[in-house]
């Protein structure tokens, strides 16, 4: 055992809590998930051992085959055994990932200028995700004795090229029709999606993967990889929780970020025809455009965003609304088949003022553009645009939200 890594500092006396900063530093925390096999492990290989100077600790339930990874120190403690690496990076084998292994690691090790969360065994990163998200309880500078508190960066899904389609029609047809498995849940949840092995395959396959995964988030950029090379600035401090530039997802009609790390030939084949029915069935998105909105109209988008969030149902239509003529457009009980899994958007209002909505399942907050924050607003256009990734998404929830939001 090494003593250095064994030395536990000591912690803030109670009286100098008060002192610390509430706009103290952030440690951004990112969650990886992804498919069996996928290239999970490659990508963490990658980063424990590459030079890129930052001080990353990255929290493994076990170590798997990055166990023979060079370690400067290993350090054995209760339930957790850590490494610490040439490169400055820590890796972590905890069983507990939830917050408190996360705090003994802050308690014990100080500032990291990075924290990644490996979800093994944890194939849906939506809990995680929401726990992390805004939970100041559990991770905050204070219940943890640390100047830095920890703020979510992302979530990052690994897919596999190979099989990943496959991986995704299974997992549907082994739960059936209502129930979307693990795998479509992964790819719902995350900001970011790795698509590795595309050297495994022909260019074809990879562009029909990308169309079944835009399919059912359209928000989160794809990077097409080989043993997961990308530029850790792809998923590393991408603030997805945030304004900032990566909301400019959004605003991409391809949704589809290119990735110029590698030479690939892209395709776009412009259409989901390719793309078997049933996969799309189980998660899907919708993506709605907003015209500016008055201050009456913003709130009503805050009643009819919480309605569908908190209580799983639509708000009925607004009797102006010729479709109310139809009956089966009408619908205002709970409404079990819809559940928003992930939303995103941006509000314009007429007075020029910008809102950017982000939601983890049922948690979600509307939060103003800084008029400084040129990166979020400069590439945005006049409207707004609404994007819910779920189940049971609609054409009437399209109705809905434009019937007691815009009024039409
Ligand atoms: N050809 C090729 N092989 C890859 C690539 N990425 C990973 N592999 C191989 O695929 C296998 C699985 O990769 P891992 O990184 O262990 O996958 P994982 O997601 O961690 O796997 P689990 O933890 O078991 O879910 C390994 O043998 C890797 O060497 C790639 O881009 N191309």
């Amino acid at each position: 055992m090494d003593s250095d890594a064994d030395e536990i500092p000591e912690l803030v006396p109670a009286g100098q809590l008060s002192d610390v900063s509430p706009t103290a530093q952030r440690v951004p925390l990112t969650i990886i998930c992804g498919f069996l096999g996928a290239g999970k492990s490659t990508l963490l290989r990658r980063i424990l051992t590459e030079r890129h100077g930052y001080r990353i600790a990255v929290i493994m339930n076990e170590f798997g085959d990055t166990a023979d990874i060079e370690a400067k120190s290993i350090t054995v403690d209760g339930e957790s055994i850590t490494l610490e690496l040439a490169n400055g990076c820590l890796c972590c084998s905890i069983k507990d990932s939830g917050a408190a292994a996360i705090e003994k690691l802050m308690q014990k090790q100080g500032a990291f200028d990075h924290i990644l969360l490996e979800a093994t065994g944890l194939a849906d990163p939506g809990p995680i995700a929401g726990m992390f998200w805004h939970n100041e309880e559990y991770i905050d500078p204070q219940s943890i004795g640390s100047e830095s508190g920890i703020v979510l960066d992302g979530v990052v899904c690994v897919v596999d090229a190979v099989f990943g389609l496959k991986q995704m029609e299974e997992d549907h047809t082994n739960n059936g029709d209502d129930v979307p498995g693990e795998s479509l849940r992964q790819i719902a949840g995350s900001d970011v999606i790795i698509l590795n092995k595309v050297d495994l395959v022909e260019s074809s396959t990879v562009a029909t993967i990308e169309v079944a995964l835009k399919n059912v988030n359209p928000i989160a950029p794809i990077h097409r990889t080989i043993r997961a090379e990308l530029d850790l600035g792809h998923i590393l401090g991408i603030e997805a929780y945030g304004t900032g530039r990566h909301l400019s997802a959004l605003n991409d009609h391809h949704g589809h970020e290119h990735d110029h790390d590698h030479e690939h030939e892209h395709e776009h084949t412009g259409s989901s025809s390719a793309v078997p029915h049933y996969v799309t069935r189980g998660i899907s998105s919708l993506q709605v455009s907003l015209p500016p909105l008055s201050a009456t109209q913003f709130t009503a988008f805050d009643v009819w965003i919480r309605t569908i969030l908190w209580e799983n149902r639509l708000l009925e239509l607004k009797p102006l609304d010729d479709s109310t003529k139809n009956p089966q457009s009408k619908k205002s009980s709970t409404d079990s088949s819809i559940d928003v899994l992930r939303c995103k958007g941006l509000l314009v209002l007429t007075s020029g003022e910008q809102h950017v909505l982000q939601g983890v399942r049922s948690m979600y907050e509307i939060i103003p553009v800084e008029d400084d924050d040129q990166s979020t607003r400069s590439e945005f256009p006049h409207a707004g645009k609404v994007v819910l990734i779920g189940k049971g998404l609609g054409e009437d929830v399209r109705r809905s939200l434009m019937s007691n939001v815009v009024g039409y």
